[in-house]
């Protein structure tokens, strides 16, 4: 292998890569950097064992029927648990935008317990795998990328596979959520569920059937701010694009 004397290249781009890394590190400060990369592991694993799960039950049952009931806790455990990233962002440790991470958040923990949790009948739908499915793949991939670029030894593969297979997998993901809350429509509009109707001695009402339509309409503005920002990161990580991102 050429000497960086020969080349001056090298040594060069991996020593700006090193420093880069390290002035990393040095700016998060010893305590962020351990928890940031104990978090990820953790969440790496968590997702890990939630596919390896899933593909364990499909091998024996051969149906997806039960699946969602087999792997709920550890679902509901680890995507509850990617609460603190809107806590990451907010304390400075991470770099993303705080409006960004909490609608990607929140949309999550509302499939996982105002929808999948709390209307049975629809735990068995095909949509629900759907997006388990692209939430697996893309957090075991996520996580692990971030566990990488913590500990300075990110494989290509990952960090190609962190902002490319989102392309496919956030579309997926959103058309498996999409398709639940339409399924779940009929049981919430005959047993108004979560609804609170007039009269009452507050004198408000509120109907969880016209909010998951609402909710189901706000996709429409708000998926494609998500997409179109993992785009820009794309743009920056893949091909070294420098993007300015307006305040969020
Ligand atoms: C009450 C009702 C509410 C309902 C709300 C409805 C809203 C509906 C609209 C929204 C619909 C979305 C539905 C979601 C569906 C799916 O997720 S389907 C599955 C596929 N999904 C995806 O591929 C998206 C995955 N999500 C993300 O990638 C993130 O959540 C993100 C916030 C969208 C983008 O992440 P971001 O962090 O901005 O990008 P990165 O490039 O990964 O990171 C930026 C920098 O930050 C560093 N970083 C971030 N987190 C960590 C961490 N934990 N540890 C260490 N470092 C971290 C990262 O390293 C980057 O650093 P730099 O390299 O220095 O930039």
């Amino acid at each position: 292998m050429a000497s960086s004397e020969e080349d001056g290249t090298n040594g060069a781009s991996e020593a700006g890569d090193e420093k880069e890394a390290t002035g990393k590190r040095r700016r998060l400060g010893f305590l962020a950097t351990a928890w940031l990369t104990f978090y990820n592991i953790a969440m790496t694993a968590g997702w890990l064992v939630l596919a390896i799960a899933m593909v364990r039950f499909y091998m024996e049952k051969g149906t997806h029927r039960g699946l969602y009931k087999s792997i709920q806790k550890t679902l509901k455990f680890f995507q509850t648990f990617a609460l603190l990233e809107v806590v990451h962002c907010l304390i400075g440790i991470v770099p993303t935008s705080v409006l960004v991470t909490g609608v990607q958040v929140s949309s999550r923990i509302f499939m996982v317990w105002l929808i999948t949790h709390s209307i049975k009948p629809i735990q068995n739908e095909e949509s629900v795998v759907l997006f388990l499915v692209s939430w697996t793949v893309t957090e075991i991939t996520r996580y692990s990328f971030y566990t990488f670029s913590l500990l300075d030894h990110l494989p290509h593969f990952i960090k190609w596979a962190r902002y490319n297979f989102f392309i496919i997998l956030y579309p997926v993901g959103v058309a498996g959520e999409l398709l639940t809350i339409y399924a779940a429509l009929p049981y919430v509009k005959k047993s108004g569920m979560f609804s609170v109707r007039l009269p009452n001695k507050y004198n408000v009402s509120f109907d969880y059937y016209y909010f998951l339509l609402i909710t189901m309409a706000s996709y429409i503005p708000l998926f494609p701010q998500l997409y179109f920002h993992m785009l820009r990161q794309r743009r920056k990580v893949l091909h070294g694009e420098v993007i300015v991102e307006k305040d969020d």
